[in-house]
């Protein structure tokens, strides 16, 4: 028989009774199917173990039944049937589990031994075969040779621990670690971590278990004392804290209430807008799609539910995707909750749109703009309820990456705040609220770190130099590869609409007061547009190509206008690179913290590792600044700033503030900005 007994809680236990060793009689079958059917159908178990009598599994089929007819539940379907139920069972084996015994255990979801347990399939000396799956299940989970040796001799087995026994390998198994090896080292450029595990493993290959164990506590001891653990961990706690957001005026992530949308619109389907579409959709909301181009229209139509439905069976939804209506025509938006417009970057069409939106939509409707560093108090302006207006600024491809800028204003209300920052979370993307400002955070530190790496091709760098140096970094790519594959033109254009650049602009070196580097200006005026032109800090195949190859043609053109303007090119070091383009940076961010652009260091950093591909292992460019030491951060901008020709580096207040006050870890930051604010020293 078994006996079927609930645990305090929620395990059923069943125990095979039947001594001396609990064979499985047609008594013990019919009472384990008893049992098993009674945890069932209990909704207070949520598991089953199921273990022997006095000290032993199971001795396995009762021999002597074989010699007369059989009876009872047969042992084979009993065992399916405990594979196929749906609460987990686990076998609790002690003394012996044979034969059938240790198939019954196979059958089960989950084994534990004791450490003098024994087990085998002893069924061979017996002259039989393990007849009730265990020579089906058992090479399943052991593999076929070990399952071969034991069941061709019978022998039983010590119950093992895993320290004993040999790590199974391919044959091929030092040039698999190779591999392995070098795609970690090319995925995770200079992470430590992926580099250790793939060591480690090697060591379980190639080394006995206690000279395995000294390697891995070797490598562990390395990786724990890494600035790289640091710089995950706080990466990991920086997600958590841009979540607790918190405005300027006191609202809060848990003061405030969002609305829970279900019926949305996008205006305009060039490539940010339909990343935005399918980012919705993907989370179950109804979109209304609109794009007043009909050329455009036609095609978004076409491409937007492909890439609908590519993405959504990649990650294999349980929510379907909403559904997605096109439509030329804005006064299709009218019974929305929410509408993002994503529109071309340009204030005055911008405005047009939020004009005509705010006479479509019905009152209380949510107003958004994908803006990428446009005035956001501008836009509220022209509607009705500006409260209700905030940015979320996407990052391409929308539907893919994870950053969300969630942009407020000084008159954007709580609940608007809330709610794009739970449409963001719900849309599985990292947001951080930001105060309205140009560029906002990322794009405003993106700027001085931009305007460095121009001004170091004047002084005699390359795009190459400059791409490679901040690629050892950590970035995925260099400035200038990424600037060839986002397209020059679109700064161009921020730049003319600035007033910086274009026809009856001056092409001098200052503009506007500043030091201003017209090289990329000049490079589009030469057609050279990045990969959408084949040609640009790089040449491509063609037009739309990827690889990226250096070019003659680029070399020439910076000797010329170094020519031009009598600078005299010198050899410029990898650090001077990095130091330059992250100092001013960082610099930057220590401004936007000052400006409580940012509420916090982690929420600068988020965005930066979310958006911006800054090496996550490297924490974000603030933690940076802390673990360089902001002593050291503040004398190089200094040094750097003192020299005539290398402006716009002159430190931020808040740095020196902090260096003055012992350099404080960045954890503390908030707090001392929070004093330093009340005491007006910023
Ligand atoms: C369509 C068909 C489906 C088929 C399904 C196939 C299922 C399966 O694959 C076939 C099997 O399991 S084949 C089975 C595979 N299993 C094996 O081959 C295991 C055979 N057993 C052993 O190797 C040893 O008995 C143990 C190591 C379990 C205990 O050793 P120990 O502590 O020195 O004790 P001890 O002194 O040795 O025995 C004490 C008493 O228990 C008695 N008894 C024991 N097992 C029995 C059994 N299965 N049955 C009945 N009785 C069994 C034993 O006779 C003795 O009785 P007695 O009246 O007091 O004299």
């Amino acid at each position: 028989m078994a006996r079927y007994s609930r645990l305090p809680g929620s395990v059923a236990l069943i125990t095979l009774h039947n001594p001396p060793v609990n064979a499985l009689s047609a008594a013990v079958r019919q009472g384990i199917v008893d049992a098993v059917q009674r945890a069932l159908k209990d909704p207070k178990v949520t598991s089953v173990v199921i273990c022997g009598q006095n000290g032993k599994f199971c001795g396995g089929a009762d021999i002597r039944e074989f010699a007369g007819p059989m009876s009872g539940p047969p042992l084979v379907p009993m065992i399916h049937a405990i594979e196929a139920v749906d609460k987990p069972v686990a076998a609790a084996i002690e003394g012996v589990a044979l034969g059938g015994g240790l198939e019954l255990a196979l059958g089960c979801h989950y084994r534990i031994a004791h450490s003098k347990a024994v087990l085998g399939l002893p069924e061979v000396t017996l002259g039989l075969l393990p007849g009730a799956g265990g020579s089906q299940r058992l090479p399943r989970l052991i593999g076929l040779t070990a399952a071969l040796d034991l069941i061709t001799t019978g022998q039983p087995l010590d119950s093992r621990r895993l320290s004993t026994l040999p790590c199974p390998c391919p044959p091929d198994v030092d040039s698999l670690l190779d591999k392995v090896m070098s795609k970690v080292r090319q995925r995770s450029r200079g992470a430590l971590a992926p580099v250790a595990c793939v060591q480690a493993l090697r060591a379980a290959a190639s080394l006995p278990y206690a000279q395995g164990m000294e390697k891995e506590r070797e490598l562990m001891a390395t990786l724990f004392n890494s600035g790289q653990a640091r710089a995950l961990q706080y990466a990991f706690f920086s997600q958590r804290v841009v979540g607790k957001w918190s405005l300027p005026s006191g609202a809060s992530w848990d003061n405030s209430t969002a609305r829970t949308i279900s019926k949305a619109a996008v205006i305009g389907l060039g490539t940010m807008g339909r990343g935005i579409v399918v980012a919705l959709a993907l989370t179950g909301i109804s979109v209304v799609a609109v794009e007043t181009q009909e050329k455009q229209l036609a095609e978004a139509s076409r491409v937007v539910p492909a890439m609908l439905q590519r993405e959504a069976g990649r990650r294999r939804l349980a929510t379907p995707p909403g559904v997605i209506s096109f439509s030329s025509n804005l006064q299709d938006v009218s019974e929305v909750e929410l509408v993002i417009e994503a529109v071309f970057e340009d204030m005055s069409l911008k405005l047009q749109v939020f004009k005509h939106l705010a006479s479509v939509c019905r009152p209380g409707t949510l107003l958004c703009s994908n803006t990428s560093g446009l005035d956001i108090d501008q836009l509220a302006a022209v509607t009705q309820s500006p409260g209700l207006v905030v940015g979320m600024h996407f990052f391409a491809p929308a539907h893919v990456m994870k950053l969300l800028e969630v942009v407020y204003g000084p008159r954007s209300s709580p609940e608007a705040v809330a709610t794009a920052m739970q449409l963001g979370k719900r849309m599985g993307k990292v947001g951080v609220a930001v105060g309205n400002c140009p560029g906002f955070v990322g794009n405003r530190m993106l700027k001085p770190y931009l305007e460095q790496a121009n001004f170091l091709l004047e002084e005699g760098a390359t795009p190459q130099q400059v791409d490679e140096a901040l690629e050892e970094f950590g970035f995925p790519m260099g400035v200038f590869r990424m600037s060839d594959l986002s397209g020059l033109d679109v700064g161009w254009r921020i730049r003319k609409e600035a007033g910086l650049t274009g026809p009856g602009v001056e092409s001098t070196r200052t503009r506007q007061g500043r030091r201003y580097s017209p090289l990329p200006d000049q490079m589009c005026e030469a057609g050279r547009l990045g990969q959408k032109t084949g040609k640009g800090w790089y040449q491509y195949d063609g037009p739309g190509g990827r690889v990226a190859r250096s070019d003659p043609w680029v070399d020439i053109f910076l000797e010329t206008y170094r020519a031009e303007h009598g600078l005299v090119a010198r050899s410029i070091t990898p650090e001077e690179i990095l130091e330059r383009c992250l100092y001013a940076l960082i610099n930057e961010g220590f401004n936007i913290l000052q400006d409580a652009v940012a509420a916090g260091p982690e929420d600068i950093d988020a965005i930066y590792v979310f958006g911006y591909g800054w090496p996550r292992h490297r924490g974000g460019p603030m933690f940076h600044a802390g673990q360089v030491g902001l002593g050291r951060i503040l004398e190089r901008l200094n040094h750097h700033h003192s020299h005539p020709d290398v402006p716009h580096l002159k430190p931020s207040t808040l740095l020196r503030r902090l260096v003055a006050a012992g350099s404080p870890p960045v954890q503390k930051w908030r707090e001392f900005i929070n004093k330093e604010r009340v005491h007006s020293q910023l």
